[in-house]
């Protein structure tokens, strides 16, 4: 162990990004597992948006429960360090295997996204608007299950092929983007965008209104995109209801969880097998 802080004993570092880095550690009394994120106050600028943001991400995550959201279990300070106690994801970042695997096969795309608008009704639910949902704001467990575990400044890798100064615009909603007053109340449906954009993402290996950051704003006001001819007729239908331009025209999660492509995929085994005997 590297050192250990008070009840941690703190392991290698997973990684490091814009905000601070995230240790593997183990609680000493309970030997439980966790990642320990860690915040240097002084990157926080001092009452700017940044501090206030955090306080209310932390706020929010501690009191959600969902096996598809990364929990935040405590967090703790010293003079100059936040520190937050976190579920520790076996697999780590989702857009590591995603950029290894070049894309997704339908069947473990349809799965991922199933288990997304499921952390999302539950987050919906909670009045709680996700706002950035992309694969670099999601972690893997061991068994293969995602988990959301943005907290608003997601850990940057060095590799990160969206480093840009605002982030990547790929996943932004019409409604956010252009005609200049960039209003910031945000409606759950620009969850439902996003969900559009990473189906689009796992399935083709790239997003859809991928450009120039001039372009990729043109393309995304008008939702301007083409899907691959080799993508399924059920995955091209899904993707077409949530990438529409008016918020409330966008499919509803309900629906998205009892979508032809998600059902043809996630339906267990065994209730398959009664389908098949019932025909
Ligand atoms: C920049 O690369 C980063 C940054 C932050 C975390 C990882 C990482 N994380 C986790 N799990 C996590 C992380 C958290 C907050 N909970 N569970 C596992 C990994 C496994 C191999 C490599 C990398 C990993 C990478």
């Amino acid at each position: 162990k590297l050192f250990h802080l008070g009840m941690f004993e703190i392991g290698r570092p997973l990684g490091k990004g814009k905000f601070g880095r995230v240790y593997l550690a183990r609680e000493r009394s309970s030997s439980f597992i966790c990642a320990l994120k860690v915040l240097y106050k002084s990157e926080l600028q001092h009452g700017s948006g940044v501090e206030k943001q955090v306080r209310r991400e932390i706020e929010i995550q501690s009191n959600l429960r969902h096996p598809n959201i990364l929990k935040l279990y405590g967090h703790f300070h010293d003079s100059k360090r936040i520190f937050l106690i976190l579920e520790f994801a076996g697999k780590g970042e989702l857009y590591k295997h995603l950029r290894r695997e070049e894309r997704f096969p339908e069947w473990k795309a349809a799965q991922y996204i199933a288990q997304m608008a499921s952390a999302l009704r539950y987050l919906h639910r909670k009045h709680v608007i996700h706002r950035d949902i992309k694969p670099e704001n999601i972690l893997m467990g061991i068994h293969g299950e995602i988990k959301i575990s943005d907290f608003g400044w997601s850990v940057h890798a060095p590799n990160n092929r969206r480093a840009t100064l605002c982030g990547t615009l790929d996943y932004l909603p019409p409604e956010m983007i252009g005609s200049g007053s960039r209003n910031n109340y945000y409606n759950e449906k620009v969850d439902l965008w996003s969900l559009g954009v990473l189906t689009y993402e796992f399935l083709v290996g790239e997003a859809p209104f991928e450009d120039t950051p001039i372009m990729t704003q043109k393309r995304i006001a008008r939702a301007d995109m083409t899907i691959p001819e080799w993508v399924s007729k059920e995955a091209k239908d899904l993707i077409k209801k949530l990438l529409v331009l008016d918020p409330e025209k966008r499919l509803p999660l309900e629906e998205v969880q009892s979508h032809p492509w998600i059902v043809k995929h996630c339906v267990k085994g065994e209730r398959r097998a009664n389908r098949d005997a019932s025909k």
